[in-house]
């Protein structure tokens, strides 16, 4: 596709029908440009696609209300140069998928993203206890391979049928009725406006010595800024030390946020701001 300003390009988790192409869908429902797709194959290409300016913006799970962190995204959201511009929340709903014609009784394996196979634990395990279970890319390479084999059965959305060329078995296997992920938009620039409802996310390096955790949490309190989420991952450069990831209401323009920053930067090691970007509504 021709690349004018009219044009962007977003890249995400491929091939077509996965859920962070729904993402996409979403976060640039109101845009008014028309989007390039660009299909990658791993969540760490994303970050790559983009901070190689190969994509305008891209889209990356971060959390599910099932599974919880989204680990691959966190680790690349360490290392990242990129920004986070904004948030989007997608129902996800999962169908065991088969070949026209393919009969269930012949399925040897069922294959899907690990993400999806976790928030279909229970389902899997009253249903097929003895199958073997493959966990692939996405769930739309998933419904990609089931459509190559009729011994392969694909968990994945009904996006992922539809192109794919497969059938619902089963509608709704997820464990949790309200089974929701949550989905960040990454730039290259930062988001400068507040718009009044916004979230900032922070990464926070911590001294690993006792009261650490309560004397970075206490400006928050002070300054009543409302944390959304905190996560911990291990710092990878230095053996059982970790790193905090806060995500709380507010722009960090604006003078309460300031306040905790300025008490944060006495408090910690290093705090590195991924940026401020308006809330969604899940
Ligand atoms: O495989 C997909 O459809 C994805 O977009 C990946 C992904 C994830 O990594 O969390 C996205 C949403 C669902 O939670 C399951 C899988």
């Amino acid at each position: 596709m021709q690349k004018t300003d009219d044009v962007i390009r977003v890249a995400f988790l491929g091939p077509p029908g996965t859920f962070s192409h729904a993402a996409v869908d979403r976060a640039f429902s109101e845009d008014g440009r028309t989007l390039d797709y660009h299909s990658v194959a791993s969540i760490d290409d994303v970050f790559l696609d983009v901070e190689a300016g190969q994509s305008d913006f891209g889209v990356v799970p971060v959390e599910n209300s099932t599974e919880g962190a989204v680990n691959t995204t966190l680790d690349c959201l360490i290392d990242t140069s990129l920004s986070i511009v904004g948030e989007v929340f997608i129902p996800i709903e999962h169908n065991l998928l088969l070949q026209p014609g393919a009969d269930m009784v012949d399925v040897r394996r069922i294959v899907s993203h690990k993400q999806s196979l976790g928030q279909c634990r229970l389902w899997l395990r009253s249903h097929y206890p003895d199958i073997e279970l493959l966990d692939v890319s996405s769930n739309a390479e998933a419904a990609r391979l089931a459509a190559e084999d009729p011994s392969t059965a694909a968990i994945a959305g009904l996006k992922a049928a539809e192109l794919y060329g497969l059938n619902v078995v089963v509608a709704g296997i997820q464990d949790r009725r309200n089974n929701t992920t949550r989905f960040l938009t990454l730039a290259r620039v930062r988001n400068t406006q507040p718009s009044g409802a916004d979230k900032t996310s922070i990464i926070v390096y911590a001294e690993n010595k006792p009261g650490s955790l309560f004397r970075l949490l206490e400006p928050f309190d002070r300054f009543q800024v409302s944390l959304t989420r905190l996560e911990t991952r291990p710092a990878r450069d230095d053996m059982w030390s970790y790193v905090f990831f806060i995500d709380f209401e507010g722009h960090s323009d604006d003078a309460a946020v300031k306040q905790v920053f300025s008490q944060l930067t006495e408090r910690v090691v290093k705090i590195k701001n991924l940026g401020s970007y308006t809330r969604a509504s899940s």
